[in-house]
């Protein structure tokens, strides 16, 4: 592989631009560099790690009609991914070594993100089993999860805890109690109940957080929850962090911009579990996140076919898009409003992401030694969403129309060049 001269960027949107020097997938220079070789413009770009989401669905096995590996990738990479972990709730579902052997094979062969292809907690997500996780962990899962359906049983939770403890795992709960949320449409509350929509309470997200965290401690393993959504969750994860509890946390990018004065055109599109919430919501998830309450941002990037979103709302599946919009959502809920710098957004999108996997090449430094997973962001940049332009077949995103901040310019992964202005290199 020849080397790779990233010119004229600024680490962390700091000091003047540099050229980063990348020999065998390795940072080997920052400074000025006379090598020649494969040349990046970076024009001045800030330069971060690649970004890593906990969080994503690519439905490859079972549904490649909205997202396969191959697309989801794509997505990944122009994004400013370079690793993502693929959830279970495929078709087959990912509760065995099969199946996630498959996933990470998939992945490799498409090579333009590292796939991580997250296991089921139980067998088919049906919440009465547990899956055989000694198997998957062997065939290298390091995150297990039923997302799409919570493990409400506290038993099987807990026996799930320790078995990921003992295999220095973690498991990430989908947290919504299902005896409160049955017919759930849209966050419980005002807005609801102006549309006839039946609600989705905060209490059934945030008794299971708490629940979870008892559980955890208890037992002294590791949790993670999944698409954090009410102030009350965080104000839980405050309360669980502060005695000791090894818990961490995920945002959405669109738990942190939209709420539920969207669905008021009940255009589905806006329908995603769990539901957006009001405003004061959005701002307490912002100020967990600046914080470090909430650890990090995943997309939950939740692809659905036309048919499955041009329907009725209560027909409509839930889930948007997110892999190719988070940087600038991020950008505008959390860089923008002084809420984060660009060492925060690093921590947010990469390193904290990368520590809750125990991913050891990912969310690292830049310096000179450091694996090249690089991400390069126009902090100037505006742009106009159409989800006709994403890769992949699906278009659900709900900032459609939207004009947002910053733009990903190039992703590199282990020394190789994944996306640039906008494009998948041939
Ligand atoms: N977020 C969603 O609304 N949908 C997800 C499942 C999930 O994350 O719970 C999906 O798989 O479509
Ligand atoms: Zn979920
Ligand atoms: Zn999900």
């Amino acid at each position: 592989m020849s080397p790779l001269i990233i010119r004229g960027v600024r680490p962390y949107g700091e000091g003047d631009p540099v050229d980063v020097l990348v020999r065998d997938g390795v940072i080997a220079a920052i400074g000025e560099v006379a090598e020649e070789g494969e040349e990046v413009d970076g024009a001045g770009a800030v330069l971060l790690p690649g970004f890593v989401d906990l969080h994503t669905h690519l439905r490859e096995p079972g549904r490649e009609d909205t997202e396969t590996i191959a697309s989801g990738s794509a997505a990944a990479a122009l994004g400013g991914y370079t690793a993502v972990f693929a959830m279970a709730n495929t078709n087959p579902v990912a509760d065995n070594a099969v199946v996630v052997e498959h996933v990470a094979r998939r992945g490799r062969e498409v090579g333009l993100v590292d796939v991580h292809p997250v296991g089921a907690v139980t067998v088919g997500l049906a919440g009465e089993k547990l899956a055989e996780l000694g198997t998957m962990a062997k065939a290298g899962v390091r995150v297990f999860s039923d997302d799409g359906h919570c493990v409400h049983d506290p038993l099987l939770m807990r026996r799930a805890l320790e078995y990921s403890k003992a295999l220095d795992v973690v498991v990430a709960q989908h947290a919504e109690e299902p005896r409160l949320t049955v017919g759930a449409q849209a966050h419980e509350g005002e807005q609801a109940s102006r549309l006839g929509l039946q609600g989705w309470p905060a209490a059934a997200e945030e008794a299971i957080v708490a629940r979870d965290c008892l559980l955890a401690k208890q037992v002294g393993a590791r949790l993670h929850v999944c698409h954090v959504s009410t102030s009350g969750t965080a104000d839980v994860l405050a309360w669980a962090k502060a005695r000791g509890t090894e818990v961490s946390a995920e945002v959405t990018p669109h738990h942190l911009l939209l709420t539920d004065e969207r669905l008021a055109t009940y255009d589905p599109v806006n329908k995603v579990n769990p539901p957006l919430r009001t405003a004061a919501d959005t701002e307490a998830l912002r100020r967990a996140l600046a914080d470090g309450v909430i650890d990090c941002v995943a997309t939950d990037h939740a692809p659905h076919a036309v048919q499955d979103k041009d329907c009725e709302w209560s027909a409509a599946r839930p889930g948007m898009l997110g892999l190719q919009t988070a940087l600038s959502i991020v950008v505008e809920t959390m860089v923008n409003t002084g809420l984060l710098d660009w060492r925060g957004v690093a921590r947010v999108m990469s390193e904290r992401p990368a520590a809750i996997a125990g991913l050891p090449d990912q969310g690292r430094p830049i310096e000179v030694g450091e694996p090249a997973n690089l991400t390069l962001v126009d902090p100037g940049a505006r742009w106009v969403v159409r989800g006709a332009e994403f890769a992949g077949v699906a278009a659900n995103t709900p900032f459609e129309g939207m004009e947002l901040p910053a733009r990903v310019v190039a992703t590199v992964l282990r020394g190789r060049v994944t996306a640039s202005s906008g494009r998948i290199p041939a």
